[in-house]
């Protein structure tokens, strides 16, 4: 059954104060919603924007269905549901864009729990004693048993909150209200002291303090790739023609060594290889340039938040001689990479005429890559 996250970013932050909506606002080097929209990366994701942010958030989208919200949170989640609706969706997590630090643990909680109950949502009981107050003054004092502070994504079975928000009169503080107004069940899952919402300025310096105890992500992937040799009298190889007695037989250009490296790219994302971005199946590959490929991996780790640190191709091959091609190489695979060719290397070697990279039957290449996320 098919989940899909339904992220809320339309409102327009006025606690927070700032230049922009918080939502917008730099936290630890990217938007706010960058994180949020990593933190359900692999999902179906919706985010419910405001007009006015189309462009920002077209930015960022990495892929993500754009929805534009109401005056309300309430309307935001409405739009976007109604969006989904009829595209056989199973179960939807409603989550606010402003809590970037959700974590995969407690996103797991919630959809563990979706597997036996209609609906279940993250919280923290209450610590502190309870008072009213009254002018700066305390008035009475409340038994805080039993009382919990309800956290984000909430999750509920599609067709179920549709319903709810449909028959709902509007001015709900969160999904919660709207499912149990229409007498959906839900279960209460741990939620998590981290997974703040921020709200006010000093929320952000909390955030970044807890993003920094979290410390770096760093990622490594390693590609491999093959071409035979066809006839012909030049091979692409790391986006430089160079001439060769024999050419590189593939249903793109053949580039061996952009493909190891974007598939390196690929593998540290987790993000499968190039065939599962652009079939070979699909016509409109057949002799695509490989820079395309290498360019999309790139923006997606961009995309996740992710700098290139470095990468490093070898060539396996007895001929052509890749040396006196290699700095041109570094240099075009940078270009395409947004990095300085310092960061590239690009190098070569034979196989001592063993095998079919010896037997001058086709290339090999090996590629790694190191991807940062501070
Ligand atoms: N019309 C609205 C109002 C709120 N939200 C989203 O709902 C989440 C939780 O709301 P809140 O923290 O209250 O955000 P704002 O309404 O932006 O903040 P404020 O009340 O301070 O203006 C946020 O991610 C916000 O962008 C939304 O999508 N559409
Ligand atoms: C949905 C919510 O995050 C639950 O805690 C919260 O109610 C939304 O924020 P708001 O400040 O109440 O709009």
């Amino acid at each position: 059954m098919s989940t899909a996250v339904i992220i809320v970013a339309a409102g327009r932050g006025s606690r927070a104060g700032g230049e922009l909506p918080k939502q917008w606002q730099t936290l630890a080097g990217r938007p706010v919603l960058g994180h949020t929209l990593a933190a359900f990366a692999g999902m179906d994701r919706v985010v419910v924007i405001h007009p006015d942010d189309r462009a920002r958030a077209e930015a960022i989208a990495d892929g993500a269905l754009l929805v534009e919200g109401g005056a309300s949170r309430d309307q935001s989640v409405r739009n976007a549901l109604e969006a989904l609706a009829g595209r056989g969706i199973g179960r939807v997590l409603i989550h606010d864009g402003a809590r970037p630090l959700v974590s995969a643990a407690l996103i797991g909680r919630v959809l563990a729990a979706l597997e036996v109950s209609a609906a279940a949502a993250p919280a923290l009981a209450v610590t502190d004693a309870l008072w009213t107050g009254v002018q700066g003054r305390v008035s009475g004092t409340r038994d805080r048993n039993g009382l919990y502070r309800a956290q984000t994504p909430q999750g509920f079975h599609f067709e179920a909150i549709l319903a709810a928000h449909r028959a709902h009169p509007g001015g709900a503080a969160d999904d919660v209200e709207v499912a149990r107004a229409a007498g959906l069940d839900v279960t209460i899952v741990e939620g998590e002291e981290d997974n703040l919402k921020l709200t006010f300025p000093a929320d952000f310096w909390r955030a970044e303090t807890i993003l920094k105890g979290r410390g770096m992500d760093i990622r490594l992937g390693n590609g491999f790739d093959v071409h035979a040799f066809c006839p012909g009298d030049h091979v692409w190889l790391c986006g430089v023609r160079v001439p060769h007695s024999k050419a590189l037989l593939g249903h793109s250009d053949a580039d061996v060594g952009m493909h190891a490296l974007t598939d390196a790219l690929y593998g540290a994302l987790a993000e499968g290889d190039i065939g599962r971005h652009f079939p070979p199946s699909d016509p409109q590959w057949k002799g695509a340039e490989s820079h395309i490929f290498l360019r999309h991996a790139a923006e997606l780790a961009r995309a996740r938040g992710f700098t290139i640190s470095n990468c490093d191709v070898t060539l396996i091959c007895e001929r052509p001689k890749v040396g006196p091609h290699a700095a041109a190489m570094q240099a075009a695979l940078a270009a395409i990479l947004g990095i300085e060719a310092s960061r590239v290397s690009v190098k070569a070697t034979t196989s001592e005429q063993l095998g079919f990279t010896g037997r001058e039957e086709g290339i090999a290449a090996i590629a790694t890559a190191t991807l940062v996320q501070l």
